[in-house]
């Protein structure tokens, strides 16, 4: 089986967003074989104008950006990870949602994004508020595709080692990562983040980046990558719009996990019983 990650530099419109992402996934339709395929969060459209993104949420299960992902995922006989679209929430905001389509383009599980960048950075946008927009995700996501137990996360959450201790615990052997990573925290913590995810937990991890400068100036990382169960980075990509590749072996795993089973050597948590008093 192939892991792909996509890398793109999105901008607000949805058919420019949409003209890249079949430019960059073109090579799809010369490779034979399984494929897992990694799209980057805020991927139909991403830094526009303030209410853009409520403005083109879609209700689950219907609406042209869940129709234009579920066509990518058939035409290139993949599995997809759509990386994030923005669909309804019960509060009147929307979940950034990252929906997963089977090679037929049949939608087979979606994640909502548990934790939210309220964050300030020092860059040129500064005071980030995800969660004045964005409705918080309730559950944690292992989705049985026919490649495997895929488990979900994006961006933000890669800073919350507990969301993957629980995917993995729930039989996940590669974990996704939509993001858009600023520029500024991707350049001091990116990589090492996605390779200490991928070293504790032993699995693959493919993050799907975006990278570059957005229509209204925010800048994001790139470097979009695939990291093995050993904490080897298999393949990366710079700054511009890519999808690089690397081959996924179930074997590898297994025998890190035979030699090293940290799994089974969990103590956490550790109850209010065992603390030193
Ligand atoms: O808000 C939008 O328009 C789309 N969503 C994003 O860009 C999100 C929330 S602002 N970005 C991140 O979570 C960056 C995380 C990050 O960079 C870190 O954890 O260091």
């Amino acid at each position: 089986m192939k892991l792909y990650a996509v890398q793109l530099c999105s901008s607000s419109s949805l058919e420019t967003n949409l003209a890249m992402l079949r430019q960059v996934m073109a090579p799809l339709s010369e490779v034979s074989g399984p494929k897992l395929v990694v799209l980057p969060e805020c991927v139909m459209s991403f830094d526009g104008e303030p209410d853009a993104m409520a403005t083109l949420s879609e209700p689950l299960g219907e609406g042209s950006m869940q129709r234009a992902l579920s066509q990518l995922a058939q035409e290139h006989r993949c599995t997809l990870v759509a990386g994030t679209i923005p669909i309804h929430a019960p509060d009147g905001r929307f979940y950034a949602s990252c929906l997963v389509f089977d090679d037929t383009g049949r939608r087979i599980g979606h994640y909502n994004k548990l934790h939210l960048f309220d964050v300030d950075v020092a860059d040129g946008v500064g005071r980030y508020r995800e969660s004045d927009t964005t409705a918080p995700g309730q559950h944690v996501e292992v989705i049985d595709t026919p490649l495997g137990k895929l488990g979900i996360a994006v961006c933000y959450d890669v800073r919350f080692p507990e969301l993957f201790r629980a995917m993995v615990a729930n039989g996940a052997q590669i974990i996704a990562l939509p993001s858009a990573f600023t520029q500024v925290t991707g350049e001091a913590h990116w990589q090492p983040l996605l390779q200490a995810r991928a070293i504790e937990n032993q699995c693959y991890l493919i993050a799907a980046n975006q990278g570059g400068t957005h229509d209204h100036g925010r800048m994001t990382w790139g470097q979009s990558m695939i990291v093995s169960p050993w904490g080897e980075v298999l393949a990366q990509a710079q700054q511009s719009p890519s999808m690089v590749m690397a081959s996924f072996d179930a074997d590898k795993i297994h025998q890190i996990r035979q030699q090293m089973p940290t799994q089974q050597h969990i103590r956490m948590p550790i109850t209010a019983a065992q603390l030193k008093k």
